[in-house]
This record gives C-alpha cells, structure tokens and sequence, in this order.
C-alpha cells in the first residue's frame, strides 16, 4: 500500500473507532430508558423520538457513513470534514454532527461536486453558503469492517481529476433480485433532480439505465426530509408499470429508512377506488394480440383504442357528456305530493344549480332528494286530521319514490355503460358526441361492458366520471406522486392524477425509447407537459447511462439508429468495458445444448443473474419446458407474475422492461421476430439495455436487419 494511502486508511479506522463508540454509548444510554405506555402527550413525544433514534442508531452501527467531505465556509480557518450517511447522527452533549443525513443541504456538496479547484456553494435554509472543497473521499464500511477508502480528489496532493473509481467499482458489481440504493455515488445530474423542489411536475426523459426509477425513489426519501412539516409518506404514492417490477423495486425505500409510501399499479388503484365494481379484461390477451409476431401483428399508431381513450379529447368528450347529465337529470316538474301542496321545480333547480353548486353531481342530487323529502315531512306536519295525515303519507311517500326513479343516479361504471349504449345513443351525447367514437370502438367496448369489464385504457375514464359524481376526499389526495415508466401512460392518467395530487407535485420518469406500449403510452413528451400550469413544469434529460458496459451501450445504441428516425436521445456510457457483444448463430437443432453450454460457461465466471429473452410468452414457456427438461433450473416469468426470483429467468422481453440481469441472452434474433420496424427496434433495446455485463443476440434464421449491419469491435459474431 502506498505510504498516503494507508495514512488514510489509518486516520479512518481511528475515525471509525472514535465514532462506533459513541453510537454505542448513545444506544446503551437510550436502552437504559424504558419505554413509556403512560397518557402524558409530551412523554409519549419523547419517547417516540427517542424510538426514532434508536432505529437511526440501529442503522448507523453497521454502516455509519460512506463518505467524507472536507469543507472550509468562507471566512472560516480551516477545512471541517464531514463525514455523510444514510442517517444523521449528533454527538449528544455538543449537538455536533458526528454524520451527516445524505438528505441534508450541505451533503449536497458531496454529489454535486464534480472536481476542479474553484469556489462551490450549496443553499442552505439561511442562503447559499461558500467555500472550498478539500478533500472527497469514498468509504466502504461493511458490518462495521472498513473495507475501502478512496479519495476521488485532494486539493493537498495530486490527485485532482475526478476519476470515479469508486462509481465504476460499484458498477462492475453483480446484482441480485432487488434493485438497491445508491446513496453512497448519486450523480450530480440525478442529485440536481433528486433535490428539485416540489412543487412542480418534474418530466425526465432518461436513457435506458439512467438511473431513472433508483432516483425517483431516492427523491421521494429526499422530500420526505426536506418538507417534512408538508408531506406524509402514506401520502405519497409511486405508480410501477406491474406487481413483478414492484417486488423487484421494494428493498430500496427501506434501505433509505423511509417505508409507507404506496407503491401501486394504476390498474390496482383504480379498480380499488372503483370498489371492484368492474372487472379489468385479462392483461395477458392484451399482451398477445399486442407482442404478436408474423403479417397479422398490429401497427400501434392513433388508431389504437388506448390512443383514443387515452387522450385529452375523450377526457373532454366524457366532461361534456356528463355536462349534459348535469343539466337535463333534474326532473323538469313540480313535486306535488297531492292536490294542494306544491314544491315547484324553480325551487329544486335553484337547490341543485346554486346551493349545492360546489358538490359533486351524486352528492347535489341526494342534498336535493333529502331535502324535498324533508319538505315533505314538514308539509306533513301542517295536516292536523289522522286519517288524512295517514292517506297523504302513503301517496307522499309513493310520490317521492316516482320522483327520485326520474331522476337517475348512477355509479360511474353504470354511467359509462351508459354512454356506450347503441339504443340509448341520444341520453347523455348529442349527435356530435356520438358521432366521434369510432364504430368499431362503440361495439367492442358495449359488449365488454356489458359483461363488466374493461379494458386498461377504461380506467382512466371511470376514475373521471368518479371525480365527478363522488368528488375526491382528503384521503385520495396525494402530497406527491411519482409514475415511473410513465411513457406508457396516457396524457389522460396523467391528468386524472393531477386531479388527485396537491400542487401539481410530480416526478415523472421514462424513455421514449422504450415507448414499446405506443398503442396507449405517448409520442412526445409536450403530450404530458400540456397538462399542466404553465411555469409549473420542468424538463430533465439524463443521458449518462449506468447499468451496461460500453459494449453493450454502443451496440444498443446501433439498434435504436438502425430502428428509429430520430431516437430522442442515445446513452452515454461510463467508462466501464466488458466484453463485445456476441451474434449467435447456430442450427435449430443444437440451439438447446448450446444455449446450456453459455449458460454454464457464463456461470463459471462472475455472473448470477441471467435472463433468457424470448419473443412472446409462447416460446418463452416452449424454452423453459427445454431447458427444464434438460435440467437446467430456471424461472419462468409470465405477464401477472407477482415475484421476481433472481437466477436464471426465462422473460417475454416485453416483460424485462425495467429489470437487469449480469447477463442477458436474446433468443431468436431474426427477421420474423425483429423486422426493422420503430416497434420491434425499440423492443430489441428494451432487451439489449437489461445487461450489465454480457449480452448475447441468438438466431437461427437469417439475423435481423436490426443487428445484421452493426459492425465495430464492441461485437463479434
Ligand atoms: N449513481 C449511480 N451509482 C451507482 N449505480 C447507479 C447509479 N445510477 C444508476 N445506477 C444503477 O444503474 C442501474 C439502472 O438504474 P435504474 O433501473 O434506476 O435505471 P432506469 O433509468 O430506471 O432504467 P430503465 O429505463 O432501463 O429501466 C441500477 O443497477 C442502478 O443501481
């Protein structure tokens, strides 16, 4: 070791000493206290503090910090070292901070920080503070062993590039079945986002492996701290594109410290707000008829159901029909219970147009019902003869039945049953309404619905006319919503959100690229910036890419060239090499033992996680009976599935989307599978850009003309 490098290490690990004492005096002193279960509300405060220190300390005595900035403020003497954690932790009797919360201001130094010698600043909640950086080191801490100390610069010696080491180390490790966190090397540009303010709608389009949903999670851990006296966690919410890349994303809050957020799929949380009133059309059918491969495979242009219910129009469309509910549902009569007594129609309008304006449409029409009902009893009241009294009961009682059967209420799937009725054409749409859904759409969703179902690009729609009807209480609103893979979404989802969350507070992830849902998901991202306030969204880019190898990158950026006219961006590579991407080509009939023969070689290395990708789910579960039979333990993952288990998966490739594997093998590479179409070019990226450190393309026919021309020495065939 060289002589400064081990004066470092020795300065740490007497660093480390020092600080794993006094977490241990502090959590020795707190388990001397026992805990309160009397009423007093200011002990039941501290003692909840108390329990949260316990549970930081907890976390701090293992891995305390994973880095170290020394900063001098302007006008100070000298340089403090502050050393940064997953929690902060004070030295008890001074309030001194012993570790610094990663979410803290000035922790902000230690990601933004790229290099270089001059002045740096962070905003502080009393303004920007100035100052010099001396000193950024990364510390790897594990189980209370300090197992490395790297300085990414020291203005004292001579190393001043910022060459990140430490990031390509923690890139080139292997992964399991969770995602993780990345405290320890957030990048500048994810940390500018992480730390955004929040009221906003933030949009970032990222290339594959950006970062994008390992930053949403961390922005969420982010708020949480910084607008604490604003946000709740149950109150916050992410949307994941299925139940699979859930599973698959769960560790990474909890790593954080930060658990109760929602984590949900839109579908899970429609179908939950609508009560289970409806049933959602089997996903996988949707799947098939979409990923289908051969002549009858369908073009995903605005012609698809998706596109036309998901957008701003149909939103409008379905506005103006329940407009029409609005003015034509009260019944145009007087409500006369018998001769003599007369409510008149003026009166209820008046109720239903100007005193109860401001509730929502189900609501107004039962204030209205209740209170001629009350108007009724009071008129009963006047009517002093019994046997009168009894006789004008009976037909008040009669008459108030009739009068509230004529004027209709409904529940939102009850109404949009409606509206897609062919014999009730003119109830709620005029002519022009009607006119504008497509016959075929017309058809098909009058039949769905009458069996109850509907299709994902319904929910959109229910949830507005819910919106409407019931209105949305407190307990659905949320203080921040994050949608991941949000170019699938439709400019609808997205507005219906808005409805449901405070102050347009957004972070809303995906990449166009990755747009293999074009039949319901967007083209461009104005579509969503339209929704929104003016001056109340901000557009991120984030292009370095962080799970692939160069190789990998560079080959997946030759597909979505050779695929798309104008790719909206392509990936930057860190500089992190493995090897060249391999083109397979063998005989149909010796593609099981040698795709067993890669496996296992790829086993006897480094790797542990293995994807096999198929082209739709049927040769996906042809490929895992093979493999199987051939006694090759692997996963099959299948639309609906709920875990993912690690190992050695066989995945639709549609069904990758969002995971990573060490390695990934894409099966059947050919011109069937993967014409050169924007589609299919896309998809194949999805599959490529799931690799962290070995991609392998197989075919047996003729290669695609999506990987047939690539050339360079990031590939060999
Ligand atoms: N700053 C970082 N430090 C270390 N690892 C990182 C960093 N940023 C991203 N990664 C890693 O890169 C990989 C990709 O991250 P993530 O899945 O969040 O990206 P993504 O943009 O959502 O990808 P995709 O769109 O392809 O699904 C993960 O393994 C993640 O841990």
């Amino acid at each position: 070791m060289e002589i400064s490098v081990q004066n470092a290490y020795d300065e740490e690990m007497k660093r480390l000493e020092d600080t794993f004492t006094e977490i241990n005096r502090q959590l020795a002193e707190l388990k001397n206290i026992p805990p309160y279960t009397g009423h007093d509300h200011t002990e039941q405060v501290l003692d909840s503090i108390r329990d949260s220190r316990r549970r930081s300390l907890a976390v701090a005595q293992t891995e305390p910090y994973f880095g170290r900035l020394d900063f001098q403020e302007a006008g100070q003497e000298q340089p403090t070292p502050l050393y940064i954690g997953k929690v902060g932790v004070e030295k008890d009797t001074t309030l001194q901070l012993l570790v610094v919360d990663w979410r803290a201001p000035v922790a902000s130094l230690f990601y933004s920080y790229t290099g270089g010698l001059d002045p740096v600043e962070y905003d502080s909640p009393d303004g920007l503070v100035a100052g010099l950086v001396y000193l950024k080191r990364n510390l790897v801490i594990r189980k209370q062993i300090l197992q490395r100390v790297v300085d990414t610069f020291d203005r004292t010696g001579n190393n001043m590039a910022v060459t990140d080491e430490f990031l390509l180390y923690r890139l080139g490790e292997n992964k399991d079945n969770k995602l993780r966190d990345i405290v320890s090397t957030i990048q500048s540009e994810q940390d500018s986002i992480i730390r955004a303010v929040k009221n906003s709608a933030m949009l970032i389009q990222g290339v594959a492996g950006s970062g994008k949903t390992t930053v949403a999670l961390h922005r969420l851990a982010y708020l949480l701290y910084q607008y604490r006296d604003q946000v709740r966690a149950e109150r916050m919410i992410i949307f994941a594109p299925n139940r699979m890349f859930l599973d698959y994303i769960s560790g990474v809050l909890p790593e954080l410290g930060v658990g109760d957020i929602q984590q949900t799929t839109f579908a899970d949380w429609a179908l939950e707000l609508l009560e289970q009133e409806v049933k959602l059309v089997d996903p996988v059918e949707q799947l098939r008829y979409w990923f289908q491969t051969g002549p009858a495979r369908p073009i995903m242009d605005d012609s698809a159901a998706g596109r036309f219910k998901g957008s701003v129009r149909f939103m409008q469309w379905l506005e103006q029909a329940i407009g029409q509910y609005e003015a034509s549902a009260a019944p145009k009569t007087d409500f006369s219970p018998w001769a003599g007594a007369k409510l008149s129609q003026q009166t209820m309008q008046e109720w239903y147009d100007v005193e109860y304006r401001f509730e929502p449409l189900m609501k107004r029409r039962d204030r209205v019902l209740a209170r001629v009902k009350r108007w009724l009893e009071m008129e009963l009241d006047k009517v002093w003869e019994t046997s009168l009294k009894k006789d004008y009961k009976k037909n008040g009682s009669a008459r108030l039945r009739e009068f509230t059967k004529s004027w209709m209420g409904y529940t939102p799937f009850s109404f949009y049953k409606e509206l897609f009725q062919t014999a009730s054409k003119a109830k709620f749409l005029t002519a022009e309404l009607y006119n504008e859904i497509p016959q075929e759409l017309l058809a098909s969703t009058e039949a769905l619905l009458k069996k109850k179902r509907v299709m994902p690009e319904d929910l959109a729609a229910l949830l507005y006319i819910r919106s409407k009807f019931v209105g949305i209480h407190g307990d659905l609103t949320f203080d921040h919503t994050v949608i991941d893979e949000a170019q699938d979404f439709s400019p609808f989802q997205v507005a219906l959100l808005n409805l449901h969350t405070r102050n347009q507070s957004f972070t809303i992830l995906g990449d166009l690229s990755q747009g293999i849902h074009a039949y319901m998901g967007i083209r461009k991202w104005e579509e969503f910036t339209a929704l929104f306030e003016e001056g109340k969204t901000a557009y991120f880019q984030l292009n370095r890419s962080y799970r692939s190898t160069l190789e990998i990158i560079y080959f997946a950026n030759e597909v979505l060239k050779l695929g798309l006219e104008q790719p909206v961006a392509l990936a930057v590579p860190v500089f992190r090499s493995g090897d060249a991407v391999n083109i397979v080509q063998v005989e149909e009939a010796a593609l099981i033992p040698s795709l067993i023969a890669a496996i296992h070689k790829l086993q006897t290395g480094d790797i542990t996680t293995v994807a096999v990708l198929a082209r739709t789910e049927a040769r996906s579960e042809a490929l895992f009976k093979q493999l199987n039979a051939a006694g090759l333990p692997v996963n099959l993952i299948s639309a609906g599935q709920q875990h993912y288990e690690g190992g050695i998966s066989i995945v639709p490739t549609f069904m990758s989307k969002g995971l990573e594997f060490d390695a990934v093998m894409i099966m059947d590479v050919d011109g069937l599978n993967y014409p050169a179409t924007e589609q299919d070019a896309k998809l194949l990226y999805v599959g490529c850009t799931r690799a962290l450190h070995s991609l392998q393309l197989w075919h047996t026919a003729t290669a695609s003309p999506l990987i047939e021309t690539i050339q360079g020495d990031f590939v060999v065939r």
